[in-house]
């Protein structure tokens, strides 16, 4: 079990103009909370380059440890969380964005469309995971995330480690 501060980004256009309930950030913040990590309800933000780096750098300036986005990882012309998100992260973490495709296709072969990105923003050593907007993939994949966050959390400089 961990204490730290973790938060949940939804991507989503839709779910920020009121047009469609925001289904997966809930999933995610009750899973994290499950879990132990100190996580406030999900923010809800529009799809954009902008949109998502300006809210991962203040997820991290104020000290939050695991960040998790979901939405905005296909292929769409509005979909540009891995852009919003490239230019914050110093140092990828490939393996987790590789195993949460690959996990998926238990889901759907369209798994492979998600072009999710994880890595970890120093100084602060927060880790960032792009997880796909589907209900399904924010279940499967938010497990898969805890499994290494402490791990790697803990590995990472910066924050406070007790
Ligand atoms: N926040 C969400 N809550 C529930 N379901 C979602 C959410 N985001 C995406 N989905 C589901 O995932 C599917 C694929 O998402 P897609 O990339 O098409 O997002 P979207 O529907 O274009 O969202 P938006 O237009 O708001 O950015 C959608 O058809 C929808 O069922
Ligand atoms: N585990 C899992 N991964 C998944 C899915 C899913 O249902 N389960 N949906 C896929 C679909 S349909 C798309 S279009 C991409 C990108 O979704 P996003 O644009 O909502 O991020 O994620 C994929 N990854």
């Amino acid at each position: 079990m961990t204490s730290l501060p973790a938060c949940v980004i939804t991507v989503s256009d839709r779910s920020f103009a009121g047009e469609r309930e925001d289904r997966g950030g809930p999933i995610a913040v009750g899973l994290l909370r499950d879990a132990g990590w100190h996580c406030p309800d999900a923010e809800i933000i529009p799809d954009g380059v902008s949109s998502v780096s300006d809210a991962l750098r203040r997820a991290a300036a104020r000290g939050v440890r695991l960040i998790l986005t979901t939405g905005g990882t296909g292929v769409g012309p509005r979909d540009q969380t891995p852009e919003g998100t490239r230019p914050v992260i110093t140092r990828e973490v490939p393996g987790i964005a590789e195993e949460l495709r690959r996990s998926g296709l238990a889901d759907t072969p369209l798994s492979v469309l998600s072009r999710g990105l994880a890595g970890i923003i120093d100084p602060q050593g927060a880790l960032v995971v792009n997880l796909p907007g589907s209900t399904r993939a924010v279940a499967s994949g938010v497990p898969i995330v805890l499994g290494v966050a402490a791990h790697i959390i803990d590995q990472v400089a910066g924050g406070d480690h007790s």
